[in-house]
């Protein structure tokens, strides 16, 4: 399977002539404004309070044990197979495993924890400095599922160990992150560790569910106690490596929001009869034309007007020219950037209001005019875009009063999240990120799914979607797909990543931000 990429090479070939119409025209439409090389100059932190951090030494003998808790928890096949229907004696066979792998985060008396809504988990480290205000860290137990015959080279659930990677379901999504969490917390307590700042652990068991029992009830649990965090930290983004093309070397994709979501409901209903006699147009027939037309008429391009251009305006520094110049000078050519994004399905989920067809149901017999048609589409909605709108799109767009149209669940796109050189979640994750790995670029960035965090919103203004798993090209496809799989390394990594994560959260502020040096 090839990997979607920025094709930038394709920019190369838009002709310079109306790359200089479109520049020219625009630029003397805003002849006011300044064209600038780089907006991401300067963008950096001062002097971080010195902080006596422990450092995760891991031996041999560690290491192995390590790995065999992380493939015990691959092995139990905490499965969602829909709303309603989970595997629920895995997510039982899960909490006993939690507690056999994490004896000390389990015993601790900084620790509280306690099972919520029968499977998901919550967990309260007390923190010494009761004025510092708590996070939250969220994970989840639930898979979505997986069957060898799809193509897997190891079976999903096996937890097999292939040229240093761990094969099967939940590796990437979400159990590396869930595992590397009590680890490294199982390592601060064992090491005598005492957070100054205290500290949550939310683990839900119907996230891929869309987290209606597990994350909504960890939030009513916390509501019910008053809870106000400083930041979250959930899944979703990662660290892209090679998957967009021309970008200078790897880069740490922060998000710092995630598209809305609706399910929309198209149906046609006719009189059922002999299909001997068949009429003019079908039920079938006017749903498929309506379908036909949201594909052929997508949502309007948005690329620039949202948090997607703060993506963009961060990475720049890190391509080449031409896009080096575009990519900073957004005001002017974010409309020709978005139409080249558009053409692949990854980067064009960046651009617009996404429309998926997933499930078309008619018929009962071959011999029968079917009396109801029905589509369901699944939209995610741009973060200028809102919910209302999508659905005044729809109706425009399908246009024919015998279709239907009902919204079955959906919501607006989540707010965004602060990222600047005060925002003490971003930069406590960016800092973090960069001792580790200092060459990498950090940028805030969209996510494009859903998560369970979407649900704590009420708890804290600002919910950051990362975690340090190396997305190679080709390893897009492994979310939700066959062969998802992590490097052992990697798993390690995650470990180090939320051990030091921890640790640093306890500094009481964030460093004077520099002064920017912009310079052309
Ligand atoms: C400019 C190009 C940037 C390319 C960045 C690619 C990074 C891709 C990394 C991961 C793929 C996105 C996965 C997001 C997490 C989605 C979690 C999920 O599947 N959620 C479900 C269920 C739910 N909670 O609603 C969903 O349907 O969204
Ligand atoms: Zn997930
Ligand atoms: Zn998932």
């Amino acid at each position: 399977m090839t990997e979607p990429k920025i094709k930038i090479w394709k920019f190369l070939k838009i002709t310079v002539s109306s790359l200089l119409i479109t520049a020219l025209a625009l630029f003397t439409a805003a002849a006011i404004r300044t064209l600038s090389l780089d907006v991401n100059v300067g963008l950096q932190l001062a002097r971080w309070e010195k902080s006596n951090n422990i450092s995760l030494v891991i031996d041999q003998h560690q290491r192995e044990e390590l790995l065999a808790r992380f493939k015990e928890a691959v092995r139990i096949p905490t499965v969602s197979f829909s709303d309603t229907e989970s595997n629920t004696t895995a997510l039982r066979q899960f909490d006993s495993f939690l507690r056999k792998a994490f004896p000390k985060v389990f015993s601790s008396s900084l620790v509280h924890h306690e099972l919520v809504a029968n499977y998901s988990h919550l967990f309260r480290v007390q923190g010494s400095q009761p004025k510092l205000v708590p996070y939250l860290l969220l994970a989840h137990i639930d898979v979505v599922p997986a069957k060898e015959s799809d193509g897997w080279e190891a079976p999903p659930f096996a937890a097999k160990e292939i040229d240093d990677f761990i094969y099967g379901r939940g590796t990437i999504d979400d159990k590396c992150s869930l595992m590397g969490i009590l680890q490294a917390l199982e390592y601060l307590l064992i090491r005598g560790y005492a957070p100054r700042r205290g500290f949550y652990i939310g683990l839900g068991h119907d996230e891929e569910a869309r987290g209606f029992n597990g994350a909504m009830n960890i939030v009513r649990v916390m509501k019910e106690r008053g809870v106000k965090l400083s930041f979250i930290l959930d899944e979703g983004m990662a660290v892209v490596d090679g998957v967009i093309s021309g970008l200078d070397g790897p880069a740490a994709l922060i998000g710092i929001s995630e598209k809305g979501s609706a399910n929309v409901k198209l149906s046609v209903s006719m009189a059922p009869g002999h299909s001997s006699m068949p009429p003019r147009e079908s039920s079938i027939g006017i749903l498929a034309a309506a379908v036909k037309r949201l594909e052929d008429n997508p949502m309007p391009r948005l690329f620039g007007y949202g948090a997607e251009r703060e993506t963009f305006e961060h990475l720049a520094h890190k391509f080449g020219l031409p896009l080096k110049f575009i990519m900073s000078n957004l005001w002017l050519f974010s409309p020709l950037l978005g139409r080249v994004l558009e053409r692949k399905p990854l980067t064009n989920a960046f651009v617009r209001t996404t429309t998926a067809v997933t499930m078309f149901n008619a018929g009962v017999k071959v011999n029968i005019i079917p009396s109801l048609a029905e589509a369901h589409v699944n939209l995610r909605i741009h973060s200028a875009h809102s919910l209302q709108e999508v659905l005044d799109f729809i109706q425009d767009t399908v246009g024919d009063e015998r279709v239907k149209i009902e919204l079955i669940d959906g919501f607006d796109p989540l707010p965004i999240s602060s990222s600047d050189e005060q925002s003490f979640g971003f930069q406590i994750i960016k800092k973090t990120v960069l001792d580790m790995f200092p060459t990498l670029t950090v940028a805030p960035g969209i996510c494009i799914g859903n998560t369970d965090s979407r649900h704590f919103k009420d708890l804290a203004s600002d919910i950051y979607r990362f975690a340090p798993v190396w997305f190679k090209p080709g390893d897009v496809q492994r979310f939700h797909g066959i062969n998802e799989r992590i490097s052992k390394k990697n798993y390690e990594e995650l470990i180090v990543f939320y051990f030091n994560l921890i640790q640093n959260c306890d500094i009481q502020k964030l460093p004077e931000p520099h002064t920017s040096v912009h310079e052309l």
